[in-house]
């Protein structure tokens, strides 16, 4: 599959490696972001905030984040069609969608480029039954200014588009068509909840959608529990790294809920501190986003926080920046967003309407719990108060937190109400490995977690599970870990912008220092006998300087008389699956079953690797669900690599890229490839001055960095080596080899 023979000449040094027409949408968020003349007040001040401080939160919005799909085991080939996708690239034309979600389907995605309109709706199945598959229909229309929207785009609707497009926020007309589709339709489904993410770029934040309304019709052909055609659709562009989801929409279950706000997060300081040792939470100060963005009264509702209900406008409560600091410790100066509070009274402040069933609602947990769960989490007893959130990812949300004693970390939550026990249990997994790697350095830490279901726990350790069991409170899995500054895959989107802008070569020694740091981290866990399955560069995380391997939902441990793992199902997120990833459970030509393993790890290594070398996964092309199976499981198949000025580099890709899984190198192996570890020079000896090597070497030249020249040089070196031994002594026999 792989192209190992004719490897380019090394081209001339420095050449540039550029991303191709991919990169179009990094672009035009980078140069749109310098665009400020006409941004709306609060726009251009939420803009400029974001720019001072640039959370995770902020970050994790901008890069389209590659998920995680899960099918289930039986007849893969068949399942397949439970997920779809679409790209509508001619202007004005309209795009059918169709996607089906067979049997206990439970989450849907959406992305929806930007740029060039293209949606995507993947719809991959997941084990919770007791969420019922809504039904959705309609369609996308692709036009370029969206004004032919079949989704019933509305002037106002263009106006805010307008608006948000000047305002260099990154996000695409198609993204707030589909926003206000979304919202404007209403969706009648009651089971259903819909949400959008969408995502506004580092700097701005992310921006939602907030209705609460149920869904009643979605203008689009997305069908859930009916037949799906996956021929001639096509997939978003969710390779690239510049590209990952910028929007997300997913059906996700109980509850209808599309979101719309402005999360400004950490972006704002107050005077008010809480030293660091005193019992109670830093002092919070509230103010709402109006009076810091200088949002005009008149301002159209949207911007003025203001969210539609079923009758009328009202202030989404998220809408409201609260500000909390504690000036005792320097890390400490992040400003939270916090549903508005009154800091006297604890309550909502009045410029949050809240409903009455809602505030009461509130009133009534907040009694209960003693806290105010809007403002924090509680964790064991102990206290976290919410900074923001700051990623979510198929079955979790994740948040910014300050403990009590003012340190920063992540805090993870997994809803577990509607879900049947033992996917419950699954995701008590991942507390089951992290607690396993404790002290790895590599490895996120988990600092505390709970799961407050007790029964749950109790239940599968007493091997008592009542596997048709749901879950019917609001029970969850918290998770307080290690804080991480940024994900690879935001790293890279920074780094191929900049070198967009800069006209900067590929950094060799960047990629080596990440790369390594990638193999080291994988190294432990596979020492550990623990397979990950779903390594991207989302869940490569920087803590303090060092990349470290995060979510472990899906990982799984070698049992002890194997290498291999198996699964009910093909899980993995596409772009970075293994051929064997895909036919998992399917049967090879010798009839045996197709299992996953390590190996399988390190083709999604090497997926990140060409990602982090061409800007793009090598299957980015493939759009569909089928086309990627159709041609990732095709042994015939060669990947392109595109000349690079340091062949070794396209070695190592093809030494992780191998079709055959036993060809693929393991971690050690990796770790002393000559990409890693430059050794040609040094691995021939000194030579005199007119030495045949020395000559050689000289005419060489910069050849050297070409494995195939570099190889035949160190043949040649053994050849004149022996017949120098020959000449010495000719009573030494010449191997036939040599003789040659
Ligand atoms: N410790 C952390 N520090 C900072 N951000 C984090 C941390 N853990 C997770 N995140 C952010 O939250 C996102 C989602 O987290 P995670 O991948 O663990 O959730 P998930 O539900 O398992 O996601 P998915 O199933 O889609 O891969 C991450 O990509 C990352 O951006």
């Amino acid at each position: 599959m792989s192209r190992r023979a004719d490897l380019p000449p090394p081209p001339a040094l420095n050449q540039p490696i550029r991303p191709s027409a991919a990169d179009a949408n990094l672009t035009s968020t980078s140069s749109s972001s310098s665009s400020s003349t006409s941004t709306p007040d609060f726009l251009r001040q939420a803009h400029a905030v974001f720019k001072r401080h640039k959370p995770l939160g902020g970050v994790e919005s901008k890069v389209r984040r590659a998920t995680r799909v899960l099918v289930p085991q039986t007849e893969p080939s068949k399942n397949i069609t439970s997920l779809s996708s679409i790209t509508g690239k001619e202007t004005g034309k309209t795009v059918p969608l169709k996607g089906a979600v067979l049997g206990t389907r439970k989450v849907m995605n959406v992305a929806i480029d930007q740029g060039d309109n293209r949606a995507s709706f993947a719809a991959g199945l997941q084990e919770d039954s007791s969420l019922t598959p809504p039904s959705v229909t309609g369609t996308l229309d692709a036009a370029g200014d969206n004004k032919a929207s079949s989704f019933g785009l509305q002037k106002a609707d263009i106006d805010l588009l307008a608006d948000i497009k000047k305002s260099s926020l990154a996000v695409s007309s198609s993204q707030v068509s589909a926003l206000h589709a979304l919202k404007d339709d209403g969706m009648k489904k009651e089971n259903a909840r819909f949400q959008i993410e969408g995502c506004l770029g580092t700097q701005v934040g992310n921006l939602e959608l907030h209705d609460h309304r149920n869904i009643e019709t979605f203008g689009t052909s997305i069908k859930f529990g009916g037949t799906t055609t996956l021929e001639n659709t096509e997939e978003p562009k969710n390779d690239q790294i510049f590209a990952e989801p910028m929007t997300r929409c997913s059906v996700v279950g109980s509850s209808c809920a599309t979101t719309l706000s402005v999360h400004t997060g950490p972006t704002l300081q107050s005077t008010h501190a809480q030293l660091a040792g005193q019992t109670a939470f830093p002092t919070q100060v509230s103010c709402s986003a109006r009076e810091i963005s200088g949002i005009k009264d008149h301002a159209p509702p949207e911007e003025q926080g203001a969210v539609k209900n079923g009758s009328g406008w009202q202030i989404d409560p998220q809408h409201n920046v609260h500000l909390a600091k504690n000036v005792n410790r320097g890390g400490c100066d992040d400003v939270s967003c916090l549903p508005s509070q009154d800091p006297s009274t604890n309550r909502p402040s009045p410029n949050a309407e809240v409903g009455p069933s809602q505030s009461s609602k509130v009133e009534k947990s907040r009694h209960k719990k003693k806290y105010d769960p809007n403002v924090f989490f509680k964790v064991n007893g102990k206290l976290y108060q919410k900074l923001g959130k700051i990623g979510s990812g198929g079955s979790s949300e994740v948040h910014k937190v300050i403990s009590s004693d003012c340190s920063i970390y992540a805090l993870k939550k997994i809803k577990l109400k509607g879900r049947d026990y033992p996917t419950a249990y699954g995701f008590c997994q991942e507390i089951e490995y992290l607690n396993k790697l404790k002290g790895k350095r590599n490895i996120i830490q988990l600092i505390d977690y709970e799961v407050t279901d007790k029964n749950l726990l109790h239940e599968a350790a007493n091997d008592s599970m009542n596997k048709d069991k749901r879950i019917k409170d609001d029970e969850c899995i918290y998770m307080v870990l290690e804080y991480g500054e940024i994900d690879l895959a935001h790293m890279l989107s920074q780094k191929w912008k900049e070198m967009n802008t800069s006209g900067w070569t590929i950094d060799e020694n960047w990629l080596r220092f990440y790369w390594q740091q990638m193999l080291e981290a994988v190294n432990t866990i596979h020492e550990e006998r623990i397979v990950h399955s779903d390594l991207k560069p989302a869940n490569f995380l920087l803590v303090r300087g060092s990349l470290k391997l995060i979510d472990f939902g899906i990982a799984k441990a070698i049992m002890s008389d194997t290498t291999n793992i198996q699964r009910d199902a093909q899980v993995g997120t596409l772009n970075y699956m293994s051929p064997e990833a895909f036919m998992c459970n399917e049967r090879d030509a010798n009839g045996n079953t197709i299992k996953c393993g390590r190996s399988s790890d390190i083709w999604s290594l090497g997926c990140i690797l060409y990602q982090m070398v061409y800007g793009k996964t090598p299957f980015a092309e493939y759009k569909t669900f089928w086309a990627k199976f159709k041609v990732v499981t095709d042994k015939n198949h060669e990947i392109v690599y595109e000349p690079v000025s340091n062949p070794w580099l396209i070695d190592l890709m093809q030494r992780c890229l191998a079709w055959d899984r036993n060809e693929r190198w393991r971690i050690p192996q990796l770790l002393e490839h000559p990409f890693l570890v430059p050794r040609l020079p040094r691995e021939l000896p000194p030579f005199g001055d007119n030495h045949p090597c020395k000559l050689l070497v000289e005419k060489v030249g910069t050849y050297w960095s070409d494995p195939e020249v570099a190889r035949l040089c160190s043949a040649l070196h053994e050849v004149i080596a022996k017949l120098e031994k020959v000449q010495k002594d000719p009573t030494v026999t010449v191997e036939p080899n040599v003789a040659q």
